[in-house]
């Protein structure tokens, strides 16, 4: 058993069966009746020992003088105990008292030192703040005072409203497993920036059986910076800022999955410069990459929301239409086309230079099943198209889905 849960059990036996009143009454009950007992009895015995009344009479103050004495040390004894009892008492206490402040003071330095805040809430859709540690300013920008037990600017309202929808489920399922929860999530500060937190916290019992949430709060905005970099960096191309071979390999395994799974149609197109070699060799390469920035960015404007663009390597592009038939994908890529012919693309110095491009297209489901497949038939479309001249768009051959899955 816990010593706290030891300790109020005892004091409550105690008030239970030996209240001060019914204790103080046993006492007087007690000495009482061994008072008149000693009188009654002590009175007849001297009586019958000594039948002169001289001698009786100083036997009956000596008697007077036992009982003093006696009752004089038991009372002696009694509050002796009792004060020596009430002393410790005291000194127990004194140092319980001592322990506590220490034990607060220490909490303060540890909360004021904390690198964000600490917490205590209700556990209501505003996350009502009943206690937030100094460190909330330099967090929010909000000092204490203004979060605490504020409905209207409550903490609830520096979330996104999904996030606070999101985060409600995540604790509730947490509260029910009685088990404490990691959360994730933005916040708007007082003065309109945003921030990424990360939140670890429980909920708790209060005596009347509400439950309260209980925890800190971290800043890990620049973590979440570095994740967006990394990310980037992994997923894109530096020059261009389109997705980059790798990550195109994904986009295009998982609308093909969409697609299979759907019975939907699907289609790629594989676009290469033409004749990239010759704007380097004359312009330079810097010219060169300018010309492939800007394609990048006509590429990306001229498709819907739901398609990605990719730069594979060098100049060669990737484009993939989920939800597209064959017709509609062809007449994309000569729209496509047509808006490179069109756009003299700058060369970086104030300068253009006219660029053609030719596309090869290949549709799932006609031209292949597998990713893997319809790159290499889009690919070999748009060198068909290299061969017809170039500046053209070329679809996949129908026939070559039998060589392309063999
Ligand atoms: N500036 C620049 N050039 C690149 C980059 N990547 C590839 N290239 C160039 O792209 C050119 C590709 O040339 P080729 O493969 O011969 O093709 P092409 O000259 O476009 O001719 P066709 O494709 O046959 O029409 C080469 O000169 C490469 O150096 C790049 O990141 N920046």
């Amino acid at each position: 058993m816990e010593p706290t849960r030891a300790k109020h059990q005892g004091l409550s036996t105690l008030n239970d069966n030996q209240t001060p009143l019914r204790r103080a009454s046993w006492a007087a009950l007690v000495y009482l009746i061994a008072g008149v007992a000693w009188i009654a009895f002590s009175d007849s015995v001297a009586e019958a020992w000594f039948p002169d009344p001289e001698t009786l009479s100083v036997v009956q103050t000596w008697k007077g003088f036992f009982f003093v004495l006696t009752t004089g040390l038991v009372l002696f004894a009694v509050l002796f105990r009792q004060l020596a009892k009430d002393r410790a008492l005291l000194s127990l206490q004194h140092s319980q008292r001592q322990a506590l402040r220490n034990r607060e003071r220490q909490l303060q330095v540890l909360m004021d030192n904390l690198p964000g805040m600490a917490y205590r809430c209700r556990y209501d859709p505003q996350w009502t703040m009943l206690f937030v540690s100094q460190g909330c300013a330099s967090l929010t920008g909000y000092e204490p005072e203004e979060l605490i037990e504020n409905r209207v600017t409550s903490y609830a309202s520096l979330m996104d409203d999904e996030d606070s929808e999101r985060i409600f489920c995540e604790v509730k399922a947490a509260l029910a497993n009685d088990e404490s929860f990691s959360l994730e999530y933005g916040l708007t500060c007082k003065d309109g920036s945003r921030i990424w937190v990360w939140e670890r916290g429980r909920g708790v019992e209060e005596d009347d059986g509400t439950i309260v949430l209980e925890g800190i709060v971290l800043d890990i905005t620049d973590r979440k910076e570095l994740e967006t970099e990394l990310e980037e960096l992994a997923t894109r191309d530096p020059l261009t800022g389109l997705f980059n071979r790798r990550e195109m390999s994904k986009v295009l395994e998982e609308e093909l999955e969409r697609a299979r799974r759907y019975q939907r149609p699907m289609a790629l197109l594989w676009i290469d410069f033409d004749h990239f070699k010759d704007v380097n060799d004359t312009y330079g390469h810097a010219a060169g990459d300018s010309v492939l920035r800007s394609v990048s960015r006509l590429l990306l404007g001229s498709v819907r929301s739901v398609d990605s663009v990719g730069r594979f390597g060098g100049e060669e592009f990737v484009i993939v239409l989920p939800e597209m038939d064959l017709d509609e994908a062809r007449d994309t890529a000569e729209r496509l086309r047509r808006r490179v012919v069109e756009a003299p693309q700058p060369l970086g110095d104030g300068n253009t230079v006219p660029l053609t491009i030719s596309v090869g297209v290949a549709v799932y489901p006609e031209h292949a099943q597998n990713a893997a497949a319809l790159c290499a038939a889009a690919d070999k479309a748009m060198y068909l198209a290299k061969d017809r001249g170039r500046n053209c768009v070329a679809m996949a051959h129908l026939h070559d889905q039998v060589h392309n899955e063999s």
